[in-house]
C-alpha cells in the first residue's frame, strides 16, 4: 500500500544522532537540517546531544519559578524599555506586535496592542554580558536555580553550535564553523515562558493571546516545550494559514531566524510562528472550558553584536547577487527595533 503524502507544510523530523560520531550519515543530516530549513523553516530535531533528565530537570526548575509568590519573582524585574531583555516579565507586560509592519494596518495594529498577552516569562543570559546584565532572584529564593539555569544556558549553546555546523555543511560551506565563529555565546538567550490556563473563550475571541504571530530575530532559536501543545507554524505554501507544531518528547524544535534568513540570501526561511489554544478539546476544563496551563523554553542563538553578516557564498552567484547589505547583528537590532516603534 502507498504511503500516504507527506504534507508540504509539515515540520519536518530529523535523527542528530550520528551526527558528533561523524562518518558519512553527518553530510545527511546537515543536507536533511538544510532542506527543513528552506522548506518550512522549522525542523524536529531528535536524539540530539542534550539528555532527557536535564531537559526534564529544566521544566522543574521552570515550574519553581514560576510557582514562587509575585514578590519574590519581582525581586528581578525586567527592566523598564527594550534595551534589556533580561529578568521577569509578569503577564501583559511583553507586547509581540511585529506581525504588524506587514501588513501596514493601523488599526489592526492597535487592535493588536489592545490585547493582552496571557503569559510569563524569564529571561536568562550570560553573566559576562555586560550591556545585558543577568537579573537573578537572590539565591535564598530558589537555592540552585541560578547554578543550573547558568549550565543549561551553556548546554543550550553547545548544542545550537552543533546545529550551526551542521547548517554550515548542509548548506555547502568548505568551513563548517563558517556560522558558528560570529557566535561566542555571549549574546544567546534562554528564555522560560508560563503560559498560565485562560479561557478557550478568551482566545477564540481574540481578547487574550498567548503569543501572537511572529518570527524570531535570532540566527536560530531552539525551543523545548511541554506536551500541551499550542505551537503552530505559517504554512509557507498557503499564508496565513498556521500548521500545528505538535510536542514531541525531547525534541528541539528547531527554527530559523531573521538573522540566518538575511544571511542566507533568503534561502532558509524565517518563518512566523504563533502559540493559540490548544489543539484538542480534551485539553479544556469546566465550564469555562480552561485551556491547560504550558510551559516552554526558547533559546536564542544570536552572534555577538560587532560580527558582520554578510551574504554566504553559496546562496549566490552571478545570476543571484546578494539581497541584502552586510550588516552586524547590534545593526540589525536597531534597524527592526527603529521600524517597530
Ligand atoms: O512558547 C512557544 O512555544 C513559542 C515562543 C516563541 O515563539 C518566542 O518566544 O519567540
Ligand atoms: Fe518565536
Amino acid at each position: 500500500m502507498a504511503s500516504a503524502p507527506i504534507s508540504e507544510s509539515a515540520i519536518p523530523v530529523v535523527d542528530f544522532a550520528k551526527w558528533a560520531a561523524g562518518g558519512p550519515s553527518r553530510l545527511q543530516i546537515a543536507q536533511d537540517i538544510v532542506a527543513a530549513c528552506k522548506r518550512v523553516g522549522f525542523v524536529y530535531i531528535v536524539n540530539h546531544s542534550l539528555p532527557e533528565h536535564q531537559i526534564d530537570e529544566a521544566f522543574k526548575w521552570s515550574l519553581r519559578f514560576f510557582d514562587l509568590p509575585q514578590e519574590e519573582k519581582l525581586k528581578a524585574p525586567h527592566p523598564e524599555g527594550w534595551a534589556v531583555h533580561r529578568g521577569y516579565s509578569w503577564p501583559g507586560l511583553e507586547k509581540v506586535s511585529q506581525a504588524i509592519s506587514a501588513d501596514n494596518d493601523q488599526e489592526r495594529a492597535q487592535q493588536l496592542r489592545e490585547v493582552p498577552d496571557i503569559k510569563e516569562s524569564y529571561d536568562i543570559g550570560s553573566d559576562e554580558n555586560s550591556t545585558q546584565p543577568n537579573q537573578w532572584i537572590p539565591d535564598e529564593a530558589l537555592p540552585g536555580f541560578r547554578q543550573f539555569m547558568t549550565q543549561f544556558y551553556w548546554d543550550c549553546f553547545r548544542v545550537g553550535g552543533e546545529i550551526l555546523q551542521a547548517l554550515a555543511v548542509g548548506m555547502g560551506l568548505e568551513n563548517e564553523d563558517h556560522l558558528l565563529k560570529k557566535h561566542s555565546g555571549h549574546n544567546g538567550q534562554l528564555r522560560l515562558l508560563n503560559y498560565p490556563p485562560v479561557p478557550a473563550e478568551a482566545l477564540e475571541t481574540e481578547r487574550a493571546a498567548r503569543c501572537p504571530a511572529h518570527t524570531d530575530w535570532s540566527s536560530i532559536t531552539l525551543l523545548f516545550q511541554d506536551d500541551c501543545g499550542g505551537l503552530e507554524v505559517e504554512d509557507v505554501t498557503s499564508p496565513g494559514k498556521f500548521v500545528p507544531a505538535t510536542p514531541i518528547k525531547n525534541a528541539i524544535v528547531m527554527n530559523v531566524g531573521d538573522l540566518l534568513q538575511r544571511w542566507s540570501n533568503d534561502h532558509l526561511r524565517s518563518t512566523s510562528h504563533r502559540v493559540t489554544l490548544p489543539p484538542l478539546s480534551d485539553r479544556f476544563e469546566g465550564k469555562q472550558r480552561m485551556t491547560r496551563r504550558r510551559f516552554s523554553i526558547p533559546y536564542f542563538l544570536s552572534p555577538d553584536p560587532d560580527s558582520v553578516i554578510a551574504c554566504i557564498s553559496s546562496c549566490m552567484g552571478s545570476n543571484e547577487p546578494p539581497k541584502y547589505e552586510p550588516i552586524t547583528q547590534a545593526g540589525y537590532n536597531q534597524m527592526r527595533a527603529s521600524m517597530q516603534y
